[in-house]
Order: C-alpha cells, then structure tokens, then sequence
C-alpha cells in the first residue's frame, strides 16, 4: 500500500444506491497509487462506470467516502479537484457541430472565468496548448477547423484525449474508451492515453471489456462484480480461473460489434 502522499484516488468503504433501488456498488474500498495504469473489468452492470463517475462527482456515494489526491470530495472540494480530473467517454462526447479546436479547448472551461467560457475568448496561451495537444494525438492541422462530426470515431477519441489532457490533469477516468473502436484502433487510443498519462505522471482508471486490452496495457487490473471487488492484481495473474470467476459461465466477453463507419477508418 503506498504511502498517503503518493495516493491519487481512494475510496473508502463505498455504497451507492441509485433511486429506483439499484445497488451499483456495495462496500467497495480501494487505493490507487499515482501514476498507475488501472484497468477496471467486469461484466454489464457491475458497477464500472459508477464508480469511475464518483471520482469526479458525477455520481454521489450512498456511503462512504473519496479522497482525491488526500482531499476529500464533497460539495466544497469538487470544483477545485475537477480542475485536476480529465474525463474519456465511450461515446466521446464531442459537441459534434463544433470545430476539433473548439472541442480541445473546452477541456479547459473549468479553469477560465464564465465571461472568457460564454465569449469563447481563451487566453493565448489555452490556444497554443490546444493546438499542441491536437498534434501530440496525431491529428493534422487541417483537423483544426474540422467539425467534430466529420471524423472519424477513431479521430473523434483522439480529440476526446486531447481535450482530457488540456489541464495537464493528475487523473484520467477513461470510461470504455475504445468500446465502440475496432481492434487496431482500440490499441493506438490505449497506447496514446498510456504515452500522454507518462508524461506527465497522471493516475489513469480505466474501464474496459477486452481482457486482451487489460492485459496488455495495466499496471494493475480490478475486476467487479455486483459492486464488489472480486479480482486485484497484476495483469499476470489474470489466469482462466479468474477470467472465469469475473464473467461466470459466460467466459469472456465475445468481440464487440464494430459500426462500420467506425471500422472503415480509424
Ligand atoms: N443513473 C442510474 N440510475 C439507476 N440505476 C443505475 C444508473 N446507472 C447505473 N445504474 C445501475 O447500477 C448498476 C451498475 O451500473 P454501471 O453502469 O455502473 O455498471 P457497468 O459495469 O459500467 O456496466 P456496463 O459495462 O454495461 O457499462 C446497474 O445495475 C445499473 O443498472
């Protein structure tokens, strides 16, 4: 167990009960140690997403509580931690009439005033971090001006990284991030949100479906099911048995459905 020092997320002894009465998570505990790369599995439902969502207060613990780089979150903390927190979706949840660099540079409306958020009017400095960024995730400059919707789902996740990275965040939550990708550029998206997570030490959680994908880019796997952690340790030992103990009779999940508008280009 890391010293508190070196902690970036933890969550102690956490419930979460949706309104309608679903148990999402059920006394979960768990520390994450910065820097690491930590890869969240287990079948529908088990409570991935949730508990991604609660580091950055987008769902609210029923019990328990969350300590985000030693400070807890709650209504008082939450904006200042959001600051440090960059968030990757599944959907990628671009504002797909918007242009690529409009897209980046929103990664940064938590930190600028409303005036400079309702005018668009973004430092220089904001600007030039945008367009680096954009380069870093291997997209052309003639991307810039793009709309977000004219590009592919596999260009459209390197904008959803790099607008993640705009605050050079000390944590990533990347919730299925190449679930709707197919099979090679599911590995360059992984690989980018490793190589940009290095660079800068940010703590990575990470959920995902594709036990091959885990094992090839954790530091660190957990696994849950109905809300509980089942499974915690190094991709290595990650054997059959524990594959089959996550996903019950099922065994691994089958290969995902890959649009073919996706497929055609990464
Ligand atoms: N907003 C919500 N309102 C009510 N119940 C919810 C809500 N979000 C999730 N749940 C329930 O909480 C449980 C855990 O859901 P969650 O989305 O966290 O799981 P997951 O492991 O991410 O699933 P998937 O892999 O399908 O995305 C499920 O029973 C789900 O139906």
């Amino acid at each position: 167990m890391s010293a508190r020092g070196e902690t970036a997320i933890r969550f102690d002894a956490i419930h979460k009960r949706y309104p309608d009465g679903a148990v999402a998570l059920d006394g979960l505990s768990l520390t994450v140690p910065r820097g690491q790369f930590c890869v969240i599995l287990g079948p529908s439902g088990a409570g991935k997403s949730t508990l991604l969502r609660m580091v950055n207060g987008l769902a609210i613990p029923s019990a328990g509580y969350i300590e985000v780089e030693g400070e807890r979150i709650g209504p008082r903390t939450l904006p200042r931690l959001r600051r440090r927190i960059g968030m990757i979706h599944q959907q990628f949840n671009l504002v797909p009439r918007a242009s690529v660099a409009a897209n980046v540079i929103a990664g940064a409306l938590p930190a600028v005033s409303m005036l400079r958020a309702l005018t668009g009017l973004f430092p220089a400095e904001l600007r030039a971090r945008a367009c680096a960024l954009i380069a870093d995730v291997g997209l052309e400059e003639t991307h810039l001006r793009r709309r977000a919707d004219a590009l592919s789902g596999g260009q459209q996740q390197r904008v959803g990284i790099a607008r993640a990275f705009m605050l050079d965040p000390a944590i990533i939550l990347a919730d299925e991030p190449v679930a709707s990708l197919d099979p090679r550029t599911s590995r360059d998206i992984l690989t980018l949100i490793a190589r940009e997570a290095r660079s800068r030490g940010s703590t990575v959680l990470c959920s995902l479906h594709q036990i091959d994908l885990a094992r090839a880019f954790a530091d660190r796997i957990v696994a849950l099911s109905a809300g509980r952690i089942i499974f915690d340790g190094p991709p290595e030992a990650l054997d059959r048995a524990a594959i089959a103990n996550i996903y019950g009779e099922i065994g691994e999940p089958g290969p995902v459905a890959i649009p073919e508008r996706m497929a055609a280009a990464g």
